[in-house]
């Protein structure tokens, strides 16, 4: 018998950027069928999976607010790009015989679903993978914050981070190659120390709702499921 996984249900934030492979935007659709499977190996173990997408892959409201722009029409524009790289998930999901479903926080239903905590947690309970579209609904806000919102909504035992780097090091690795890289840190740590992996509203959403943070890298082939398995390259962000 496989090790049975330390958790139950998860949300799993996947970073928007990495979608886009080595195209530079837009969506690689090997990268998110890559992602995808990694997901199936997590519900194959038995663990329950949310998902948050970014979508720094096609747009950001801070480019149209550098530039001049209005920031809250970026920031609609940014969340929109969520619903694309969701819509792409979940057929990558479909496709491999994994039962999904996107629900999103701004109502387009001729797409998907609405978002509703009720009928998120009703899926999750089906087995059924939900991916939350749109971030929070709401400008001012990134993906990052909306993972640590639908984790607390739908109970996850913790909340996976899977971005560009391996865990959370003592400074931005990609700027300082001396920084290292913490095994284990606090969420009270993270956000003193200003190690910016994550924004400080989603780490303190995070840490009053004690759900620990485990951020690897998603371009590990595998990584998540080894994670789940106790085997994986990671930083634990929790307070215990
Ligand atoms: N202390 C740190 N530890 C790890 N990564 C850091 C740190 N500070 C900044 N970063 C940067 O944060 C990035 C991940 O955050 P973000 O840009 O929000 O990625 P994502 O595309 O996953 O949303 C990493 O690629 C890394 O360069
Ligand atoms: O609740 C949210 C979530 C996202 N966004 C917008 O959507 C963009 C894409 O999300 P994010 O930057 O978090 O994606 P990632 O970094 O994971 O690719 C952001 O820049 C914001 O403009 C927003 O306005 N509200």
């Amino acid at each position: 018998m496989p090790p049975k996984p330390a958790f139950r249900r998860v949300l799993l934030k996947a970073s928007g950027e990495a979608l886009m492979g080595e195209q530079g935007f837009g969506i690689d659709v090997s990268v998110v069928d890559r992602i995808a499977a990694d997901i199936k190996q997590a519900r194959d173990m038995g663990v329950e999976v949310g998902v948050v997408i970014g979508g720094g892959n096609i747009f950001r409201g801070v480019a149209v607010a550098s530039k001049g722009g209005d920031r809250v029409t970026g920031d609609h524009m940014g969340m929109l790009a969520t619903v694309i790289n969701s819509l792409a998930l979940r057929t990558s999901l479909v496709k491999i015989g994994v039962e999904a479903v996107v629900l999103s926080a701004i109502a387009m239903p001729e797409l998907c679903e609405s978002f509703s905590q009720r009928q998120a947690t009703a899926y999750m309970n089906q087995g059924k993978v939900v991916i939350f579209a749109g971030g929070t609904g709401n400008p001012f806000f990134t993906t990052d914050s909306a993972a640590a919102l639908r984790a607390a909504e739908i109970g996850a035992d913790a909340l996976f981070k899977g971005t560009q780097v391996d865990g959370v090091y003592t400074a931005d690795p990609k700027k300082d190659p001396a920084a290292k890289r913490y095994d284990r840190i606090t969420h009270q740590e993270v956000l003193r120390n200003g190690l910016s992996i994550m924004d400080t509203a989603a780490i303190a959403l995070a840490r009053e709702n004690n759900i620990p943070i485990i951020v690897y890298s998603i371009h590990e082939e595998g990584g998540f499921g080894a994670i789940l398995r106790g085997e994986g390259r990671c930083t634990v962000v929790s307070e215990a």
